[in-house]
């Protein structure tokens, strides 16, 4: 069994719809994972902006622009009256249903309910295409098996257990189609696994079913050496560690959830990142296998906010750090960087929700400077600490831009760096002249 997810670039029109149901094919078992046809999911995000605003003039116009956009796709997509039918009936209702949320009280339920009727429709419509296509389809609700904890963390017993059965009930059947993305909580809400989330979905699906493998389809052609966004000639990378591609994830590369590689890497079951606009390239492979001594890529995470804490002595030594992180466990922030001098320690966080309690707690044992609007740029690859040469290279690289923190040591496949975010595009471009123009090899290990 293979997994197949196509995220919204993959199925944002009805020829990007054709086109995905000619790369599934019939043949093999397989379960698609779809995203929303993209621009859906932000659509909805306003429309549901709008009810909380109590703006339901300006919720009604946008609802009649998607589905004046899904009428036009569906007329593209469809060949038979019947099927046009069909498909109008089938987003007319999630629609319906989306404006039947105006003019009551919104709370945070009903947005995750709006969110979750992209995957909805976009899996209904593919599923409707391949009954007229003649292709044998089954649809698998993904609100039947994928399932978060009261921790908002997946439940894997609970998917795995739900999804079998379900599977179990179609032996007969190689393609079954499901929503990435959505899921219920521990309580039977719908609820999703954040922005970007089918990629996840893909993941965890993988492993609950033990798949041979987990493609992702996007509009690449697998992982670039840098965000192709920002810098020019970037490149593909053909062959990463699951280590090194959860950390580009978890460090900007939006190519890839932040949490997606973990369910993989835990099962082992390869990752394939290929391009459903030209599904013959080679794409990238994510596996155990480690390729020595070479620095593969480079990503960017944004909205990062410094904190340099020092000391003022309230504290004997050996107790201040241990005070600095109970602070942060406390407000259930994490920490993403930190580097430590004598008498003080620098971290970087992404969520600001508590930030000024945070600051409130520590400075009464320390003095705290905060900088937003910073980000971290992540070098990734082959950096074992015999590997000599690779931080030369790297700060060659940015002999001209500001660093406010470097960290290395807590892994051997990623050295981060924090500077302001107006530096970032500069970082980037001189990255990838010094460490991939010139293909570098670094020495082998002493
Ligand atoms: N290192 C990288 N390699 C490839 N793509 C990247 C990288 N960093 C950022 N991206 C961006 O990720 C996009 C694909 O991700 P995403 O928008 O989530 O696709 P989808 O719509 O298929 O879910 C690419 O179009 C590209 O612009
Ligand atoms: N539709 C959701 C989930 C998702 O993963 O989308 P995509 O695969 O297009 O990034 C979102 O926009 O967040």
């Amino acid at each position: 069994m293979k997994v197949l997810k196509f995220g919204g670039t993959s199925v944002g029109s009805a020829r990007r719809m054709k086109n995905v149901a000619s790369i599934i094919g019939s043949s093999e078992r397989k379960i698609v994972v779809l995203s929303a046809m993209s621009g859906t999911t932000n659509a909805l995000v306003c429309i549901a902006g709008c009810f909380y605003r109590k703006a339901p003039d300006e919720a009604n116009k946008m609802i009649s622009e998607q589905e004046q956009k899904y009428a036009r796709e569906i007329e593209a997509l469809y060949r038979t009256d019947l099927y046009k039918e069909r498909a109008l009936q089938l987003v007319t209702e999630h629609f319906n249903h989306v404006w039947s949320f105006s003019g009551k009280p919104f709370t945070v339920f009903d947005e995750k309910v709006i969110l979750a009727q992209g995957e909805l429709i976009s899996t209904g419509m593919m599923d409707l295409y391949l009954q007229e296509q003649g292709i044998e389809s089954v649809l698998l609700p993904a609100l039947n098996f994928m399932r978060i904890t009261a921790d908002g963390e997946p439940d894997p017993v609970y998917i795995r257990e739900k999804l079998v059965a379900l599977l179990d009930q179609h032996p007969d059947t190689s393609v079954f189609i499901t929503q990435g993305f959505i899921c219920r909580n521990a309580y039977g809400d719908i609820d999703n696994l954040q922005r970007g989330g089918s990629d996840y979905s893909a993941s965890l699906i993988g492993a609950a079913v033990d798949a041979e493998e987990i493609q992702i389809w996007t509009d690449i052609d697998g992982m670039h050496n840098n965000d192709p966004r920002v810098v020019n000639h970037t490149s593909p990378v053909r062959q990463l560690n699951f280590e090194e591609a959860a950390k580009l994830a978890h460090f900007g590369a939006k190519i890839l959830h932040p949490c997606c590689i973990r369910p993989a890497k835990e099962s082992n079951i390869p990752v394939r990142l290929l391009n459903s606009f030209e599904p013959s390239a080679p794409g990238t492979l994510i596996s155990n296998t480690a390729e020595k001594g070479r620095i593969k890529a480079v990503a960017a995470k944004d909205d990062i906010t410094y904190i340099k804490i020092k000391s003022i002595n309230q504290l004997p030594s050996h107790k201040f750090l241990s005070h600095v992180f109970d602070t942060f466990a406390f407000y259930k922030t994490a920490v993403d960087m930190v580097t430590t001098s004598d008498i003080g320690v620098s971290v970087t966080i992404d969520n600001t929700e508590y930030l000024q309690e945070i600051v409130a707690r520590l400075e009464s044992y320390a003095t705290v400077f905060v900088e937003k609007e910073m980000v971290i740029i992540c070098v990734v690859g082959d950096l074992e600490w015999r590997n000599v040469g690779f931080e030369a290279l790297i700060i060659e690289a940015l002999k001209d831009i500001p660093v406010r923190m470097i960290s290395y040591g807590g892994s051997s496949s990623n050295v981060s760096l924090v500077m302001r975010k107006e530096d970032k595009t500069r970082a980037l471009q001189a990255l990838s002249t010094h460490l991939f123009d010139s293909s570098q090899s670094l020495p082998p290990a002493i």
